[in-house]
């Protein structure tokens, strides 16, 4: 039986009663929070930084998951790390050093992963197996939530996965698989099938009228892969 984690998108959230946002998604049954973090340079969007994530942080126990969509990336770490992150995720492009970056975010004390953009290749993983917890496909361009997933994720999905289930049968350790843009009820079956283990959900969870029911579908989705 394979474990699946479902991440809500805060970005999707109100930001009116975001901390209001938190707690409902985790009462209705989510695993973890994904906080994503844009600079309006690496993406054309501009949202929060860690004073946001400090605040949210007493309101749940849940992993608090940080999707740094920023370029340069490593002045942040530290930040987000004493803001409360447990998980920092970066894309190759946003640093100069992907093996240094990797290592300081896990001397900041959190799990560390690398993002890749529907056009990154997969050869950033080469040379870091060993510094990673989890690897983010993203299935749609950074920057916006609300995006059509794109069907090439797929192929990227079984690729990653197939190396992670090598690198697991060769040393014990497991690498988290995250999923990252139109992710919904109706797609994420195929997604898991393909070799996701974390969902981000963004819009599908918070432009929902019940938070409970849709994250309970997505759920009963994935049992039919497990
Ligand atoms: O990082 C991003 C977008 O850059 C995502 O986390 C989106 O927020 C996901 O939103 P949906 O596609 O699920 O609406």
């Amino acid at each position: 039986m394979r474990t699946f984690r479902i991440a809500p998108s805060i970005l999707s959230a109100n930001f009116a009663c975001l901390g209001q946002e938190v707690t409902d998604v985790i009462a209705a049954g989510a695993d973890i929070i994904h906080f994503d973090v844009m600079d309006n340079h690496y993406v054309p969007n501009l949202t929060i930084g860690p004073l946001v994530c400090e605040a949210i942080r007493p309101l749940t126990q849940a992993p608090i998951d940080v999707h740094l969509m920023v370029k340069p990336v490593d002045s942040l770490v530290p930040m987000f790390a004493k803001a409360g992150a447990n998980l920092i995720t970066f894309h190759p492009e946003g640093s100069e050093h992907v093996d240094r970056t990797l290592a300081l975010i896990r001397d900041c004390g959190c799990k560390a992963g690398l993002v890749f953009n529907p056009a990154t290749p997969l050869h950033h993983l080469d040379h870091v197996m060993d510094k990673l917890d989890m690897i983010l496909i993203m299935s749609v361009n950074p920057g916006f939530g609300g995006q059509s997933f794109i069907p090439q994720a797929l192929n990227k999905l079984r690729e990653a996965r197939r190396r992670i289930d090598a690198y697991r049968e060769a040393t014990g350790r497991d690498i988290w698989l995250e999923v990252d843009g139109g992710v919904k009820v109706d797609n994420i079956a195929e997604i898991a099938a393909a070799g996701a283990d974390t969902f981000v959900a963004g819009s599908a969870i918070y432009g929902a009228d019940d938070y409970a029911a849709t994250i309970a579908a997505m759920r009963a989705e994935l049992a039919k892969v497990a």
